[in-house]
């Protein structure tokens, strides 16, 4: 089976390479190797007598350019190379590479770049430490202006290697060659709108090294959970399969628990019912038909409900309403300790009060999925949770503090558990941005949670086959459709 793949952050990575150069492999022949990689990315988009134009940085980032700028030289290519500051400031192995270079060391304010036929990013890389200012800038907006194709070593200059974040000013590139694994700006937003395709070329640093270092951080693929999804036998039974209670909002406003509930049972939750408020059992009973219903009257109601332990999974949220009653029927949930997956009103709920759900849900498998919106909310008041600028950190930290899986969605969701474990997705379709899709989202994690797949890997499986049904329909998409679409999806998946 394919491992997982492994996401490092900039520090981590500086630790990888650090560990392999103590292992025997000196730093000069990996920036040799990452060289070699960006010249043989570049051949991917120019051809021999074209001219190509290599900015190169102060650091290791520009060393890397120096040696793909002398390989392409020696491959028939017009090389151009020009520095940003002064080659008596290079240090290191950079100082080291810049010496194969042979050509003309131009600065990199003097290069015009619209005559390029390519144009390579090597001005920084994992090591940008703040905003670009002053010549750094310039060069990066004179790039993009030139409207020429250009290759990026390793990353996008300009963009956080760790948050993905724009750091004043970043060049759009038109590909990016990374090396041994991806970071994190190659999957989050904006960074993953900057870099174009993403090559990762192997420069020798071992998986066990890069598992040594990082470990806990991956790009969200069927290889990260397909091992923990249900295959029913031939012996199984529906009450094996779990029971999945979703709570209905009032008369008005009970779609969004049929759409969980929908889900639920597509995913393959053995029994699955909508627990309503009295005055709404008419609507949803006129809905409903698979999907058992009962008649459910506020936190008491639930905690009756929940005196049967056959209901093994819950969805708190969907248009529940914002205020104590929901609160209430989150406190009876958590004491129930069910699998439980909070959305929408069950979050909002506790604006401002996020201390009362301060390691609140770490005696059973949980899941908050709330959008940026919803987590602000949620966690306002706790800088920590809601200032670092990468959106790995924070969702990290308010699965650390609550002691949920906590699901951030967006184009970039980022799905993370109390032990750490953090993945990005990367499949989602603007598609997706369409009412009911929420509480989809929420009836497939609950219906996979019902069928004893653990939290963690209920929502990364859930947030990725809500996105491929989504990407899988396209234009006209609407929330009715994904639960169908589900099949499908799990088809390929099981084969
Ligand atoms: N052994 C290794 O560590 C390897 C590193 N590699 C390359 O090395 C890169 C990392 O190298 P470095 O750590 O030297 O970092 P960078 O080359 O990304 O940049 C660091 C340099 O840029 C300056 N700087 C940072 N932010 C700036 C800003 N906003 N404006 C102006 N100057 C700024 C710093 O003072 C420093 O001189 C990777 O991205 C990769 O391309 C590869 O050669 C493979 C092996
Ligand atoms: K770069």
């Amino acid at each position: 089976m394919t491992a997982p793949e492994l996401v490092l952050t900039s520090s981590e990575m500086r630790q990888a390479d650090r560990a392999t150069i103590e292992n025997g492999i000196p730093g000069i022949e990996l920036m040799r190797r990452a060289g070699r990689a960006v010249a043989d990315s570049a051949e991917k988009l120019a051809a021999p007598g074209d001219r190509i134009i290599v900015a190169a940085g102060p650091g290791q980032n520009g060393g890397d350019g120096f040696i793909a700028a002398a390989l392409l030289f020696d491959r028939g290519y017009q090389v151009s190379l020009g520095l940003l500051g002064t080659p008596d400031r290079l240090a290191g192995d950079a100082a080291e590479a810049a010496k194969g270079w042979y050509g003309k060391v131009e600065r990199v304010e003097d290069l015009s770049f619209h005559g390029a036929d390519l144009i390579i990013d090597a001005l920084f890389g994992t090591g940008l430490a703040r905003d670009l200012e002053g010549a750094a800038r310039l060069a990066v907006e004179r790039m993009n202006a030139s409207g020429r194709p250009i290759l990026a070593v390793d990353l996008p200059s300009g963009i956080d290697g760790d948050s993905g974040a724009v750091r004043g000013v970043a060049v759009k590139a038109t590909r990016t060659v990374t090396f041994a694994v991806r970071k994190p700006c190659h999957l989050l937003m904006p960074g993953r709108a900057y870099c174009g395709p993403v090559e990762v070329a192997d420069i020798g640093i071992g998986g066990d090294t890069l598992e040594a270092k990082g470990g806990t951080l991956f790009a969200n693929h069927a290889t990260l959970w397909t091992h923990a999804l249900p295959r029913p036998g031939l012996s199984s039974h529906k009450y094996e399969r779990g029971h999945t209670l979703v709570a209905s909002g009032g008369a008005t406003r009970t779609g969004a628990a049929r759409l969980a509930a929908r889900a639920a049972l597509r995913i393959g939750s053995g029994l699955v019912t909508v627990a309503s408020p009295p005055e709404a059992l008419g609507v949803n009973a006129a809905h409903l038909t698979a999907i058992m219903l009962r008649g459910c009257d506020g936190p008491e109601g639930l905690n009756t409900m929940l005196q049967d332990q056959r209901f093994n999974s819950l969805v708190l949220g969907p248009a529940l309403g914002i205020h104590a009653g929901t609160r209430a029927m989150v406190a009876v949930a958590v004491h129930a300790r069910r699998s439980l997956v909070l959305d929408a009103d069950a979050l909002t709920s506790f604006e401002g009060l996020a201390t009362e759900l301060h390691g609140a849900f770490r005696h059973a498998p949980s899941v908050l999925t709330p959008h940026d919106g919803e987590f602000n909310r949620l966690f306002k008041g706790h800088p920590d949770l809601v200032d670092p600028a990468s959106k790995i950190e924070r969702v990290r930290r308010a699965a650390a503090y609550t002691g949920a899986v906590v699901v951030l969605k967006g184009a970039d969701t980022v799905i993370a558990a109390p032990d750490g474990r953090a993945a990005i997705n990367e499949n989602g379709t603007p598609y997706l941005a369409t009412a009911g899709s929420g509480d989809t989202l929420c009836g497939l994690i609950a219906g996979l949670m019902a069928q004893g797949v653990p939290a963690f890997e209920a929502a990364c499986a859930g947030v990725w086959i809500h996105a491929e049904a989504g990407a899988s329909f396209g234009p006209g998409l609407i929330a009715e459709d994904l639960a169908e679409l589900v099949p499908g999806v799990l088809r390929d998946l099981l084969r």
